[in-house]
């Protein structure tokens, strides 16, 4: 993996950091609304580079949130370093055709363009995806199109999983809220004058896996490494073999050997997790509580909707899930395999011919004891829980999914993560079960279920003023419809901006706020010898500011004052 920070003070504590030379920032971010999101760790803000004018998304996490836990974030910047030279080692030795697939993996996973350290924040400037998350699509049209929309983004999500796989990185926490949509680069005359029509939603072409907090290596040369047994992602989203970290922490040396590490295969689980929510709007596993969810993953109890199960337009997309919800991980295909699954193959024309048992996908037949057992319903309105940090060795706890919709709140310290509120909305609304529901498997449809089985988050999908619906043109596919698109293709990287223009792990002073609220001031930045300088509307490089000059803040008294962090 590539050595980053090695001259950079990155990562020290800022009062260390005191005496450090510190650069201009080269970003500046141009309105204080300019917020694209927020996650446990960060608040993500869209900025601009001051040099090439470039348009970036700008992930700040504050120290302060990472007390005693700056390895976690250094290994995301490690990770997302090494796959963007991935990806342009790719992009450099392909031919034409091959860089405009649409499909490849590597056009699917967030890029990194670069990273420094202010006093009081750890900064990403990551590719920039301000057209929504996959989550707002979901809840916002309570389900998606099977055809249209789930099956391109699940070939998507197959390639770009492929992708990381094939490099041996785990993702570790693939689920809704990660799968960004990329600022289009089409520009609009080449829109308008497209005159291909696809039978699937384009926006397709514009998926980005982000997120990498919690990915990591698969093949760890330590072999004392845990890395493999932490119990961490996303409660809907896990995988039985992450089940079995469960109580990872109190476990003694020899439990502690005795337990499987796991691997990339937790990824196809929590694949199949989010094609299910994709295409029916609510997730396959979730109980009243965390127990009962535990419990449906580890029997591979997962709900079937009786109206939908011999639905033929469904047939496939049963089928794929049967083959990705395998309690034993090897027997879950590989991403390669998965490439070739009928639900998906019409996007990988040169994936393997098509294999058609289950037997097939996986490394050895299923063993009729192992049949999945049928699948029955529960439904809840309770809000999970966070498991007590104690039981975490990492650092890390598993997150609740619902915690997007219920913002719950963290108090972060070096001590174990700890809820201090919660709201209590929860995704699913689904009565509890029986134990002896639990021992005895059925399907149990209510009238009830049908029409409370979706109340997602009100909160969130009040606030979906930027979410991209616009619908694709329908019509035909085809392998020749695909390639018809590639010289248009979204899929034009970034260019690599010039070296002068990147912070490349130094310390920095803090990024700028331009903000619009107060269009008092006469000076507007711009750049000299690579230093933010103020100066006569007129000579600014920002022709969008010209007009609007504005009062300069840095992005840490924003988020102060906004208390956000
Ligand atoms: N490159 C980007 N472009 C646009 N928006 C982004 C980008 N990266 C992140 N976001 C937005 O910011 C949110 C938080 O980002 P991210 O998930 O990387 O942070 P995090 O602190 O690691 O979150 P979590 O606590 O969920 O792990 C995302 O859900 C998304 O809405």
């Amino acid at each position: 993996m590539a050595t980053v920070l090695s001259n950079s003070p990155i990562f020290s504590n800022s009062s260390s950091n005191s005496t450090a030379t510190s650069l201009d920032c080269k970003y500046i971010v141009k309105s204080s609304n300019d917020e694209l999101g927020d996650g446990n760790f960060s608040i993500v803000k869209k900025c601009q580079n001051t040099l090439t004018g470039g348009y970036f998304a700008m992930k700040k996490v504050h120290k302060n949130l990472l007390k005693g836990k700056m390895q976690l974030i250094q290994r995301e910047i490690n990770l997302l370093q090494f796959l963007s030279q991935k990806i342009r080692q790719i992009e450099n030795e392909s031919s034409e055709d091959s860089i405009n697939n649409l499909f490849d993996g590597h056009h699917h996973v967030l890029q990194l363009f670069d990273y420094f350290e202010t006093k009081n924040s750890i900064i990403l400037i990551t590719q920039l995806c301000e057209k929504g998350d996959l989550y707002e699509k979901i809840v916002s049209n309570s389900c998606l199109d099977l055809n249209r929309q789930v099956v391109p983004y699940t070939a998507c999500l197959i390639s770009a999983l492929g992708f990381l796989h094939d490099n041996d990185i785990v993702h570790r926490d693939i689920k809704a809220e990660n799968v960004l949509f990329r600022r289009n680069m089409i520009n609009s005359s080449t829109k308008n004058s497209e005159t291909t029509v696809l039978d699937y939603d384009t926006s397709s072409h514009d998926l980005i896996l982000a997120d990498f907090g919690l990915a990591t290596h698969i093949h760890q040369n330590d072999p004392n490494s845990k890395a493999l047994k932490e119990y961490v992602g996303t409660m809907s989203y896990i995988a039985p073999e992450i089940v079995c970290c469960r109580n990872v922490s109190m476990m003694d040396s020899k439990q502690l050997k005795n337990l499987k590490p796991y691997d990339e295969k937790i990824d196809i689980w929590a694949l199949a997790v989010l094609v299910y929510f994709m295409a029916l709007g609510y997730t396959p596993f979730d109980c009243d509580n965390d127990e009962e969810t535990l419990d449906c993953i580890s029997k591979n109890d997962y709900y079937i909707d009786e109206d939908l199960k011999d639905d033929p337009k469904f047939k496939q997309f049963w089928d794929f899930l049967k083959i990705c919800f395998q309690i034993d991980s090897k027997k879950r295909p590989s991403m390669k395999k998965l490439q070739s699954h009928p639900f998906v193959n019409k996007f990988f024309p040169n994936s393997l011919s098509q294999l058609n048992t289950i037997s097939e996908y996986i490394e050895s037949p299923i063993p009729s004891d192992l049949t999945p057992p049928t699948p029955f319903l529960k439904r809840s309105s309770s809000t999970y829980s966070l498991k007590s940090p104690s039981k975490t060795p990492s650092g890390f706890h598993l997150f609740d999914s619902s915690s997007k919709t219920s913002k719950s709140t963290y108090n972060y310290s070096s001590s174990p993560l700890t809820e201090i509120s919660s709201s209590s909305s929860s995704l699913l609304n689904k009565p509890s079960m029986s134990p002896s529901i639990l021992t005895e498997p059925a399907i149990v449809i209510t009238t009830t279920m049908q029409t409370s089985r979706l109340q997602p988050n009100l909160r969130r999908t009040s606030s979906l003023t930027n979410v991209n619906n616009s619908k694709s043109k329908v019509l035909h596919s085809s392998n020749s419809t695909i390639n018809k698109v590639k010289k248009n293709s979204t899929f034009i990287l970034e260019p690599v901006p010039p070296k002068t223009s990147l912070m490349n792990g130094c310390l920095s002073t803090t990024p700028k706020v331009l903000s619009r609220k107060n269009s008092a001031a006469s000076l507007v930045l711009s750049i000299e010898n690579d230093s933010i300088v103020a100066q006569p509307i007129n000579n600014s490089i920002l022709s969008e500011n010209r007009s609007h000059p504005k009062p300069i803040f840095t992005i840490d008294d924003y988020v102060d004052n906004e208390n956000n962090l």
